[in-house]
């Protein structure tokens, strides 16, 4: 019997990989950029995939991929694809409205490779105790600056304390994250991550801290950084 009372797994994960990485400024789609001997995908893949509580991964493409059947993992048995959106909101929705027959789901951004098996196992174990769900989030370690509007000057310091960087893997009760996503993009919400859905309904996710190595892959120079990283960690695992 699994640590939250599950006795198989219970989760499906939905891995939005269907954005363009237009701030990569690469030939094409940041996620198949490889590192090593894989694509960024497919290290994002390889957690979730190995982990006992994830019963499903939706990877949602974009309507144009040519790329992902090329991957060895797309024919892995818990793998499916759906297509996405325009927006990662509703690249999210697709893969939604995919998943079926849990009462967890479970978002993880493509561009995040480095993900730590011990965040995503900490973060699932909120299932025992929230009816709401949690984020895995890095506690800010910088002092933060808010630009004057329209300029790169100081405006004033933001107050650092109780400050956090969103991260993915995101966790919520499927149904909840539906409604509370459909419902903030009918209502034209500029939504970023899925916890803005739920806040947006009222609901205070919980926050779960996490690795300030599990970066998403967003600039050129962020590449170098997610090889480090990957390297350190897949040492560690084969110590
Ligand atoms: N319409 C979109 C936009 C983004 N994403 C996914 O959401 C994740 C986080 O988004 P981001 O880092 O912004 O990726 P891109 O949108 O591809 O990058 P950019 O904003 O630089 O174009 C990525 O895995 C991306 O593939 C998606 O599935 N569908
Ligand atoms: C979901 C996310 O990774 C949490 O920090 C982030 O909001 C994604 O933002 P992006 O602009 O779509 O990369």
């Amino acid at each position: 019997m699994m640590s939250n009372g599950a006795s198989s797994p219970d989760i499906i994960a939905v891995v939005p990989a269907a954005g363009i990485g237009s701030r990569m400024q690469s030939s094409f789609p940041k996620q198949f950029l490889t590192i090593g001997q894989q694509t960024i995908l497919e290290h994002t893949l390889a957690p979730l995939l190995n982990h006992v509580r994830i019963r499903k991964v939706i990877v949602v493409l974009g309507a144009d991929d040519d790329k992902f059947t090329g991957l060895a993992v797309s024919r892995h048995p818990r793998v499916i694809t759906v297509t996405g959106g325009g927006q990662r909101a509703e690249s999210v929705m697709a893969g939604l409205q995919a998943a079926r027959g849990v009462h967890w789901v479970l978002v993880h951004d493509a561009a995040r490779p480095c993900l730590h098996p011990d965040d995503l196992t900490r973060l699932l174990a909120i299932t025992a105790t929230s009816k709401v769900g949690g984020i895995l989030a890095a506690p800010v370690r910088d002092t933060m600056k808010r630009a004057e509007w329209g300029r790169d000057a100081v405006a004033h310091s933001v107050e650092r304390e109780g400050l956090w960087h969103a991260l993915t893997p995101q966790l919520f009760p499927l149904e909840l994250l539906r409604q509370c996503l459909d419902r903030a993009l009918r209502e034209g919400v500029t939504i970023t991550d899925e916890a803005s859905a739920l806040e947006y309904c009222g609901y205070h996710p919980e926050l779960v801290v996490g690795r300030s190595d599990n970066i998403k892959v967003t600039r050129p120079e962020d590449l170098a950084l997610a090889a480090f990283f990957l390297t350190q960690l897949h040492n560690k695992e084969n110590a």
